[in-house]
């Protein structure tokens, strides 16, 4: 039993490290018949308008909707997220296929262009107290969507706060959208969401050493009767979590040898 870690384009590489931080071989998948035999899918950040068109390009835009049909976990992180919404707005024009599923209207470029990207430590009530350590996560955005409407069948993991100067700046990425006026200070915005079998972060968490999202969404595989992937536990820190050479470092392969990378 394998999770995959969708390798079309963007931060694959270091989702597989990530998983074999936990005692997890990640599996690369490009093609359809990669998915066959998979208990759970990763698809990681990178620019979403690639991606879509190189799951098309590869006939993977159905085998991965039919993957999220029969209930197997999925979690997007980033440009994985937008490409699992039922619906995205500020898409390059002509438009992009979405896997959908996740009830949720997404802004593919809500943090603004690729100089607004930032860190922040960011509240993750709901994760800290299933996987214990720190109340926040070092949280990583770059160029990265929101979510701007969630359906009742959403659960909200993780919510931003807009800071005075952000929301001028952000508002104007959602200018003449349905969305206009959605943005002001102290607004919190929503980046982490599960439905279901679907995760989605508009974050990165594989480009850190803080490995609880990779867990938590390893343990919602065991949920589906695979207890075998539940993860190994790796010792949280906090400690340390806020000091400025964890912050900086990004140890992401570090245990290069436990990964496999069948192409
Ligand atoms: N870091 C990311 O994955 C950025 C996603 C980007 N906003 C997009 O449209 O695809």
């Amino acid at each position: 039993m394998s999770v995959g870690v969708l390798a079309l384009q963007g931060s694959f590489h270091e989702h597989l490290a990530a998983l074999g931080k936990l005692g997890v071989k990640g599996v690369l998948v490009k093609k359809p018949e990669q998915l066959e035999g998979l208990v759970g899918l990763i698809i990681p950040g990178g620019e979403s308008t690639t991606m879509a068109r190189l799951a098309e390009y590869h006939n993977l835009i159905q085998a991965l909707q039919n993957f999220y049909k029969k209930g197997k976990p999925i979690w997007g992180t980033c440009a994985g997220l937008i490409f699992l919404a039922n619906k995205a707005i500020g898409q390059k024009s002509g438009g992009q296929e979405l896997i959908g599923g996740l009830d949720c209207t997404v802004h593919r470029n809500f943090f603004g262009c690729q100089l607004n990207s930032f860190e922040t430590e960011l509240p993750i009530p709901k994760i800290a107290a299933e996987e214990g350590g720190p109340e926040t996560f070092r949280a990583v955005f770059i160029r990265a969507p929101a979510i701007l409407e969630a359906g009742p069948s959403v659960e909200v993991l993780a919510e931003y706060t807009l800071l005075s100067n952000e929301s001028t700046k952000f508002c104007s990425t959602i200018e003449n959208t349905e969305n206009e006026g959605q943005c002001q200070t102290g607004q919190k915005v929503i980046v982490a969401v599960k439905q279901g079998n679907l995760l989605a972060t508009a974050f990165h968490p594989e480009l850190t050493s803080d490995t609880r999202w990779h867990s938590y969404f390893l343990k919602m595989l065991g949920e589906n009767g695979h207890q075998s992937l539940v993860p190994v536990k790796v010792k949280q820190d906090p400690e340390n979590s806020l000091s400025s050479s964890q912050i900086r470092d990004l140890p992401i392969f570090q245990q290069t040898e436990v990964l496999s990378f069948e192409l």
